[in-house]
């Protein structure tokens, strides 16, 4: 049966209209992905990008769950990501397995859906998860899969195998370059503010926290304790056994003093074999603990020598508590200085507090 020419225009009408509805939502994403890949590039911390990838996205294009893998082989992003503030962390992972195994060697996107790989999407978001479809990117710089990115939806047809990926795929590209960039600046963040020898904070740093320390407890009237931590004879360590195992036993010892404190105290190499560390809200009893702790650490550890031998060694601590109405930083560092001296002075391997502290106390307590 031949329809009527009215009802041929009728169709053509209306078949034009759904190309042009088709064409107008194809701009509207287009749209989005512009301005996401604009806001990739504008990042200016690694908690804005994660933020971006797992929060906005989510949000700009209605998807039901965001994920970010990162390979992290060294530990660094375990290291550096927790005092990040993230509304929702990316999965560390320790080798390329996982990434090996969602992407094999083609490494590119991949659209999983009922019927084409439901258990990808499982590995992607988890067994129980409620995800029905998926768009997984894989994250390449230098031709290294260095993560990847998992859209979600529980629309079964959200994401389908014979769709297009030319978005998602300049995507991914925008947001490798984007990540590797960022774990680029943390690093040179890092280096600036870290001692390349034991990895704990370097001198710079600990001046510039510290003033803001000191400000901070004078302001809210809480209790500041400052270290100072001097290996004993550590020349005769350097010239008995190669300056190579002075190093050794520097990294350990700032090691043994990182691991001894809390989230918000601060541990500083000083200078040569003499480390300092600020402890906030602590008052003379807790931060004579501290030391101890460490000074007992250091004086029980086998100190492994880069030639498989070991060795012991010794610190000694002076101790001060910030004193009320203390006009200067400087004083408090004086005085745990001072009490480092005695240290030293009465024997080696043991903690002194400043003269001042103890007589403090011992006025509180009579
Ligand atoms: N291996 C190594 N040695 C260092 C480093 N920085 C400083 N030193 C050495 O540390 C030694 C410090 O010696 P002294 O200041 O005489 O103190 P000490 O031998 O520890 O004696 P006391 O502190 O009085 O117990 C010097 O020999 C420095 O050369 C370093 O980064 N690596």
């Amino acid at each position: 049966m031949t329809s009527t020419p009215e009802a041929q225009v009728q169709e053509l009408r209306r078949q034009l209209q759904s190309l042009l509805e088709a064409a107008k939502a194809n701009e509207r994403k287009l749209d989005r992905f512009d301005a996401l890949e604009r806001r990739l590039m504008a990042v200016e911390s690694m908690e804005e990008l994660v933020n971006l990838l797992l929060v906005d996205c989510r949000h700009d294009f209605q998807l039901d769950a965001a994920e970010l893998w990162l390979l992290d082989p060294d530990g660094e992003l375990s290291r550096a990501l927790p005092a990040l503030p993230m509304a929702r962390a990316p999965r560390l992972l320790d080798t390329h397995g996982p990434l090996r195994d969602m992407f094999g060697a083609v490494r590119a996107t991949r659209l999983v859906g009922p019927g084409h790989g439901e258990a990808v999407v499982a590995q992607a978001f988890g067994d129980d998860t409620p995800m029905r479809s998926a768009a997984l990117l894989p994250l390449i710089r230098q031709g290294l899969l260095i993560g990847s990115l998992h859209f979600g939806s529980r629309d079964p047809e959200r994401y389908d195998a014979t769709s297009g990926t030319k978005f998602l795929d300049r995507l991914s590209a925008i947001a490798a370059i984007a990540i590797e960039s960022m774990l680029n600046r943390e690093r040179l963040r890092r280096a600036g503010m870290t001692d390349g020898l034991t990895g704990v904070h370097n001198r710079r740093y600990f001046d510039h926290r510290s003033l803001i320390e000191f400000s901070q407890a004078v302001r809210h009237r809480y209790p500041l304790a400052c270290l100072f931590l001097d290996i004993d004879h550590f020349k005769a360590i350097n010239d008995g056994h190669g300056h190579p195992t002075g190093d050794e036993v520097l990294r350990q010892v700032g090691g043994l003093i990182q691991r001894s404190l809390r989230t918000g105290d601060l541990a500083a190499r000083y200078g040569g074999e003499e480390f300092v560390v600020l402890l906030p809200r602590t008052d003379l009893a807790g931060a004579r603990e501290v030391a101890e702790r460490i000074r007992l650490m250091v004086q029980d550890a086998p100190f492994i020598t880069p030639d498989g031998g070991t060795l012991n060694a010794t610190l000694s601590a002076g101790l001060a508590m910030l004193q009320p109405g203390a006009a200067s930083f400087a004083e408090l560092l004086n005085s745990a200085d001072q009490a480092l001296y005695e240290a030293k002075r009465a024997g080696r391997n043991r903690t002194v507090a400043a003269a001042a502290d103890i007589s403090a106390a011992t006025a509180a307590a009579s």
